[in-house]
């Protein structure tokens, strides 16, 4: 299958906007639901209207794939905890290939630019940039200045550098952190010839429907959004809320199939 179709598929209304929900947090901080909830919230982030999951080759295992029609699966390649001696080291722990196996729309990797492992990091990123490229698959770059040779990571000027280096290795799609002040992500946005999405950021980041309005506003192609989702008390209200600002303010006659998953994801 070319990479094109496999890059459509990620945009559930096929307008190159993407709201992911990241769920890979279970490797760097522990679960991110008890497993009896895990079902209710795979379902409530597709009922809600999200274009994609991102969780490793593992975790694939334990979704019913019934649950995600219409949303389509990015497997995560990178992994490293908050245990560790480094907590910025991610490695590969698996490969295209395996994700293409498990049914993969797309993978991710990340870089921490800045880090002690950097080198190593944007080693592994130029490898599977090299192996999408053999298979056809979309490649989505998590790409932060985060180690400890960054001041601000939220420095528009840095974050322009970040994103321009997943396009110089290959990557079709890139995440990083929102600019400071929000309106400057403009900036990186127009350094930019791929879709920028921007991360959901900690439980205490201020408002995160205000923060995707001002990222979608800064000219971003969408959010990639975790931690906020899985500990709300409605994780599906806030995924409908956050694909309508993704998705449906930039489109006043939006795709059926976006209205009926808003419209229909229960508060
Ligand atoms: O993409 C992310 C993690 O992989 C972003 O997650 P948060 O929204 O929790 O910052
Ligand atoms: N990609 C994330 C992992 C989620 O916890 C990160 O390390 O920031």
């Amino acid at each position: 299958m070319r990479k094109a179709l496999r890059l459509r598929r990620l945009s559930r209304p096929r307008d190159d906007r993407y709201l992911f929900v990241p769920l890979d947090h279970s490797v760097s901080d522990g679960p991110v639901v008890p497993r009896d909830r895990w079902p209710d919230l795979i379902r409530s982030v597709v009922v809600g209207g999200a274009d994609a999951i991102i969780v490793h080759k593992g975790r694939v295992r334990t979704i019913d794939p019934h649950l995600l029609a219409g949303c389509a699966l990015v497997v995560h390649l990178s992994a490293g905890t908050a245990h560790a001696a480094d907590a910025n080291a991610k490695v590969l722990v698996g490969e295209v290939e395996e994700a293409l196996r498990l049914g993969a729309d797309a993978v991710s990797v990340h870089v921490n630019v800045g880090s002690d492992t950097e080198a190593r990091q944007l080693a592994d990123l130029g490898v599977v940039a090299g192996a999408c490229d053999a298979w056809n698959v979309p490649l989505v770059a998590m790409v932060y200045p985060r180690g400890p040779r960054v001041a601000d990571p939220h420095d528009p000027a840095l974050l322009s550098h970040v994103v321009n280096i997943a396009v110089d290795l290959g990557a079709d799609i890139v995440k990083t952190n929102l600019a400071l002040p929000a309106e400057r992500m403009a900036e990186v946005v127009a350094s930019c010839p791929i879709p920028v999405l921007v991360a959901g950021g900690p439980a205490d980041g201020g408002c995160v429907v205000d923060r995707a309005r001002a990222s979608m506003a800064a000219g971003c192609a969408g959010l990639a959004v975790g931690r906020r989702v899985f500990t709300a008390p409605s994780p599906v209200a806030l995924v409908a809320e956050l694909a309508a600002v993704v998705h449906v303010d930039r489109h006043p006659d939006p795709h059926p199939d976006l209205v009926h998953a808003v419209a229909t994801a229960a508060p």
